[in-house]
């Protein structure tokens, strides 16, 4: 596609529809009365999210509030996990903790853990199984700097970060098991990747699982993160291998939030009418 075209659903041929999800991460952001308020505002716009999952993903502490008010369609997600079960670990969560307040997804492996707190591929890997012994959805997040883009390295470091947990993806999981590719020098800063970058990508993430296997590639979702908004929504989850976002700075307001499942929402009922 040539970036000065109108993007068209007919890109993304119905048969390839996977349920698109649009999650949020409020990362270390927000209060009570900021979620009571997003709760409320969000309460009003149930047409708008028709046909899309959405999940919120807030700070540990707001999880149960979260569980308590959320409509019956939000999944209850939690921003990170422990690698442990449990045990003399101070100040970590676990899975089985996080079930135990009604989280329902997790985020694992976001760039800014594996900045902030040297998460490695292999603890990436742990919190992976510790999610699932807990039936947890969990969305991986994978993504290269800028300097290893502009070094041409974006598929070994993919490659590397998907080798590290694609094994543990399986039929049985693979509906509950998603992928989130967020280039790190887009998040945050306003730069989203072009349709087109991310798009590359994910061929290239759904072709790496393919080779495992073909049909779990097929039906596991992949998300798209890093500057993603109302504007640019549609464009990116009309991409073939698209199947999402996950939403950092325009998760903070329901409105922003509303604004992204419309174009999903849109793109959804013009997929399944062309
Ligand atoms: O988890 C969300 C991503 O890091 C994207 O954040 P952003 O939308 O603020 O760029």
């Amino acid at each position: 596609m040539m970036l000065n075209q109108e993007p068209t659903a007919a890109q993304k041929p119905v048969t390839m529809m996977r349920k698109l999800m649009v999650a949020g991460n409020w990362k270390l952001n927000g209060s009570q009365v900021m979620l009571r308020q997003w709760l409320a505002d969000y309460a009003e716009s149930a047409a708008d999210r028709e046909a899309v999952e959405v999940a919120l993903c807030v700070p540990y502490v707001y999880v149960p509030v979260l569980k308590e008010l959320a409509a019956a369609d939000v999944t209850v997600g939690a921003q990170d996990l422990s690698a442990h079960e449990k045990g003399a670990h101070t100040g970590e969560v676990s899975a089985a903790m996080l079930k135990d307040v009604g989280a329902e997804l997790v985020l694992v492996g976001h760039s800014e853990r594996r900045q902030d707190h040297f998460e490695s591929d292999a603890l990436v890997r742990e919190k992976c199984q510790q999610a699932l012994s807990q039936n947890l959805t969990v969305v991986v997040c994978v993504g290269e700097s800028r300097q290893q883009r502009e070094t041409d390295k974006t598929f070994v470091v993919i490659k590397q970060q998907l080798d590290a947990f694609s094994d543990l993806i399986t039929a049985d999981n693979v509906g509950r098991f998603l992928v989130a590719y967020e280039p790190i020098w887009a998040i945050g800063t306003g730069l989203t990747a072009s349709a087109e970058q991310a798009q590359e990508v994910h061929q290239f993430i759904r072709s790496q699982l393919a080779a495992k296997d073909v049909t779990m590639a097929r039906q596991i979702r992949l998300l798209y993160g890093g500057s993603c908004k109302g504007s640019n929504a549609f464009e990116l989850f009309s991409m073939p291998d698209v199947d999402g976002g996950l939403i950092g700075g325009a998760s903070l307001t329901a409105e922003d939030f509303m604004a992204i499942c419309r174009e999903a929402k849109k793109l959804m009922n013009e997929t399944q009418s062309s």
